[in-house]
């Protein structure tokens, strides 16, 4: 067992596992992630560094360059797996949240937090530019450049009130218990929403992030030729019409 939810990278084939068969179970509408214990997360666990990505196999320069690559690769991957996920991920973070914990965040759909966490990009402090996503992601997720490189340059914790009102964070809640029922009630409200509806939305809106806007209307068109064929619309428009909840409706596995 490792400490503090240290684990991320040495199970970054599980992750990677486990998101794409969420991806291809047509019974998951949304994923709700969290961690156990006193924290999120502390980060790499310090003591696998050494052995890990400092200790990397070739004969010469070039080998272990390539082999340091295919590494970084692997590493990514386990949370950019999150974000091509087509269901919405809602991370539910507490305590602490460091260093490969913000990458793995910055790639969630929905974050919230409790009262007591933080945040900290913490690579600089380690002597190394964070490389598996809060650089690529953060500037995205946080409207402000100055706050994002203040946060990545001088790794200072950024609390709860200011990650809310910075856009990291969209909800604060007390503590842990009620963190995770306001999690699992919006989990709720999409699951209950048309699957077809839900996955073009998060596609399209993480398409429509990294392309312009022309770019992202063009996508948007050609995937809704074939999706606004679903039965869903009409159901959907008919309980509208009827004053009912989108939670009356029962949609066919997507
Ligand atoms: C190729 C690379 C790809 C990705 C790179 C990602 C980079 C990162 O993730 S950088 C971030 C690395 N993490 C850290 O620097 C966190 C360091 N730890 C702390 O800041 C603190 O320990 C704490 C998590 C804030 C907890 O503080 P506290 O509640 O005061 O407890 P401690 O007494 O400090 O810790 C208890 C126990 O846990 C051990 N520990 C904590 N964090 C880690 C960790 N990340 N890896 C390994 N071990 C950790 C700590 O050493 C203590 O162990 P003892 O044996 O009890 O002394």
């Amino acid at each position: 067992m490792k400490v503090m939810n240290s684990e991320l990278l040495s199970s970054c084939s599980e992750m990677v596992d486990c998101f794409n068969e969420i991806a291809m179970n047509s019974d998951c509408r949304v994923v709700v992630l969290s961690g156990a214990g006193k924290f999120f997360t502390a980060g790499i666990d310090l003591t696998d560094v050494a052995s890990d990505v400092l200790s990397p196999e070739g004969d010469d320069a070039a080998r272990i360059s390539w082999n340091i690559r295919k590494k970084l690769f692997k590493f990514q991957e386990a949370f950019s797996v999150i974000e091509r996920c087509p269901k919405p991920v809602v991370v539910a973070i507490h305590g602490a949240c460091i260093g490969a914990g913000v990458d793995l965040i910055s790639a969630c759909d929905i974050r919230m937090c409790t009262q007591d966490a933080w945040f900290q990009v913490k690579e600089v402090d380690i002597g190394l530019a964070a490389d598996v996503g809060t650089l690529q992601r953060l500037p995205k997720v946080i409207g402000s450049r100055s706050l994002v490189n203040e946060l990545a340059l001088t790794a200072r914790k950024m609390f709860a009130d200011e990650a809310r009102s910075s856009g990291l964070v969209s909800r604060v809640f007390a503590d842990k218990e009620a963190m995770m029922a306001g999690a699992l009630e919006m989990a709720g409200e999409i699951a209950a929403r048309s699957p077809v509806a839900v996955q073009g939305t998060k596609i399209n809106l993480i398409y429509s992030r990294d392309h312009s806007v022309t770019e992202g209307l063009d996508y948007m068109a050609t995937w809704n030729m074939s999706m606004l064929q679903t039965q869903d619309v009409m159901k959907s428009a008919q309980a509208a019409m009827e004053k009912k909840s989108p939670k009356s409706v029962v949609f066919s596995k997507f």
